[in-house]
């Protein structure tokens, strides 16, 4: 058996290698072809307007030309596409194979791999982890199953599972999952070292990752899941997911994933590529609304000291006055006992019809004023470009998929602003209500329509070894009890008192390509220590570095959502880490960092 998939591995590879080249080549003369019909277009030249009939051959040559165009850019794209796909799936053409019966008795084979592959009679050779049915394969298990296709539901039993490990032309190793109890290779995938960025996880998603991977029916999924639970991962997944479900109408732009700071978005940079897809949008919070601010004309230093929460309610209230600088006749258009915000509504609508919509949005009122009629001391800028998004009903069209990792460290504010402005974008929040590090608790499920909302919860933790696992627990508030792990037991994690940093890290039994980090309470701290050791890279919220092999100092804000092979806390009884009542959190997000080994210094 092992040997008729070695080579059906040899035959797939052969294809790929012949058909790189072939498209490399067949690339190399479209660009020629283009280049030479550019020269010709051009030397054809002069437009030749005089008469009527002279300026009707003149246009059907440049529409002949502009066909013959658009054809070479169509068979150029597909081209390229192919290429990438074939590259793509060189090193590992497929991860899996599945024996599917459709009821008739007749077992059919399918291989999965990252993206789909078909020979020129557009037979599929290898079929897309994201193609419907694949998802028989991340039900993990044989027997029978059902996945959606076109809006129905299409019963198969899963005669045989299997999955490989594969280098290029080399089937390493089939693992058949037809009896076995666990995840092998899943096993084997946690274990290895973690030296730089977050990894696709294609082959081993499970089951309850799956599930939100490929959430369709709702445009709103909201995941609350225990600290290495995958979160991240699935987000991105999901992401791939999502632009194959919506290929003939989406592109990468069409996406905006808001990360906690520049170091994360660096650290999760390459698993889309790795996917086969172009990386996305990325950006914090407060660029985005510091860049939709300046859409308004609006400039936005920070969101702090923010009143959106008060303006959220106040704006559901009637009010009886115009507002200063509102032409009264405008706010005359409703009733004095509706909603302020049906009001402003209305008269933006008024003001648009009579052409009289003031050139600038943001003097569209008299802030000051405003906020007085309001009750409130003051509306920030932020403040006012939330009250401007909401009364002009404005529709945002760039963003057709909105992403959100570390959702727990968002306030209100956020919520109600993401929610004005992209009601009509699909929306993926995932978090951990015990990671938050600042704030107050909110439920953010609340400012979802539930009839819209699908919410999630994983409570496998995968990151790290049994014992850090358990470990971090206990610091886990409500997931205490929850928090399952997978991984085999490890070493046990140490607290240290009074030890020395740099002899606590030469101690450490780090292999060359590991990683080590050290985290510290404040990033003042961080940068002391950084200082101490030459060797260390320091890591900072607005810096461009992520996590590298050998050691990373930084503080845990910074540390956030990262992970390491071993993890350093520092300072472990200060108040930062004991005080209620984030102190809990500080330690469960500190001590859920490393994979295999865990340091506590007091
Ligand atoms: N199904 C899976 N197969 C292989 N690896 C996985 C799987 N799920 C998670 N992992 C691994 O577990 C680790 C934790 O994943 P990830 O960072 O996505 O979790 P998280 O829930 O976002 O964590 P945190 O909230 O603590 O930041 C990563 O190394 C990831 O590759």
């Amino acid at each position: 058996m092992a040997q008729s998939e070695a080579h059906h591995l040899q035959e797939i590879y052969q294809r790929l290698t012949t058909d790189s080249q072939r498209l490399t080549q067949q690339l190399a003369e479209l660009t020629a072809t283009a280049r030479a019909m550019k020269q010709q277009l051009n030397g054809e030249g002069h437009l030749d307007l005089g008469t009527f009939s002279d300026q009707l051959e003149t246009f059907a040559s440049i529409e002949a030309g502009n066909r013959q165009i658009d054809a070479l850019n169509a068979r150029h794209d597909t081209a390229v596409t192919r290429l990438t796909h074939a590259q793509l799936l060189l090193p590992q053409a497929y991860f899996a194979k599945l024996q599917l019966d459709f009821g008739d008795g007749d077992a059919e084979a399918l291989y999965l791999g990252k993206v789909g592959y078909t020979d020129e009679n557009t037979n599929d050779l290898i079929y897309d982890w994201r193609a419907p049915v694949a998802d028989a394969y991340y039900a993990n298990r044989t027997g029978a199953t059902s996945y959606q296709a076109n809006g129905r539901t299409i019963p198969v039993t899963v005669t045989q599972r299997q999955q490989f490990i594969i280098d290029h032309d080399q089937l390493q190793q089939v693992i058949d999952t037809n009896a076995a109890i666990g995840d092998p290779l899943l096993l084997d995938v946690l274990a290895s070292n973690r030296s730089g960025g977050l990894q696709e996880i294609t082959a081993t998603i499970q089951q309850e990752q799956n599930a939100i991977i490929r959430e369709s029916r709702q445009p709103i999924v909201l995941v609350d899941g225990v600290a290495g639970s995958g979160k991240t991962s699935v987000l991105l997944q999901r992401v791939a997911y999502q632009l194959y479900r919506h290929r003939d109408s989406w592109t990468p732009e069409d996406i905006l994933i808001l990360t906690p700071n520049v170091a994360f978005s660096r650290y999760i940079r390459g698993v889309l590529p790795a996917l086969g897809e172009a990386e996305p949008l990325s950006t914090t919070y407060l660029h985005l609304v510091q860049s939709w601010g300046r859409r308004f004309g609006v400039t936005i230093p920070t969101t702090d000291g923010n009143h959106l929460a008060e303006l959220a309610k106040i704006i559901q209230d009637p009010l009886v006055q115009t507002p200063a600088g509102l032409a009264p006749a405008a706010y005359a258009q409703s009733n004095d006992r509706t909603a302020l915000l049906s009001r402003m509504q209305r008269a933006w609508r008024w003001l648009q019809a009579v052409d009289r919509v003031p050139e600038d949005i943001n003097q569209w009122l008299d802030w000051p004023a405003f906020a007085q009629e309001l009750g409130l001391a003051e509306l920030t800028p932020y403040d006012q470009l939330y009250l401007l998004l909401r009364f002009t009903n404005f529709q945002q069209t760039t963003t057709a998929a909105l992403f959100v990792d570390e959702a727990q460290d968002y306030a209100a504010d956020t919520w109600l602003f993401l929610t004005a402005l992209y009601h009509n974008a699909d929306l993926t929040i995932v978090g951990d209500h015990r990671q938050r590090l600042t704030g107050q608790a909110i439920t953010i499920a609340d400012y979802f329509d539930p009839a819209q909302t699908a919410v999630r919860h994983l409570t496998t933790s995968y990151r790290a070894t049994g014992e850090i696992t358990r470990f971090f627990a206990q610091f886990a508030g409500d997931w205490r009890t929850t928090i399952q792990a997978v991984q085999t037991a490890g070493t046990a994690p140490q607290v240290l008192e009074n030890a020395d940093l740099k002899d606590v890290l030469a101690d450490l039994p780090v292999t060359t390509g590991q990683s080590i980090g050290v985290l510290t309470p404040s990033p003042q701290r961080a940068t002391e220590l950084a200082a101490q050791l030459p060797a260390a890279q320091l890591l900072t919220g607005e810096g461009t570095r992520t996590v590298r092999p050998g050691i990373n100092i930084m503080p845990l804000t910074v540390a956030k959502g990262l992970e390491f092979d071993f993890t350093v806390v520092t300072d472990w009884t200060a108040g930062f880490y004991t005080d209620d009542p984030l102190g809990d959190n500080r330690r469960y997000v500190a001590a859920s960092r490393g994979t295999k080994g865990l340091i506590l210094i007091k």
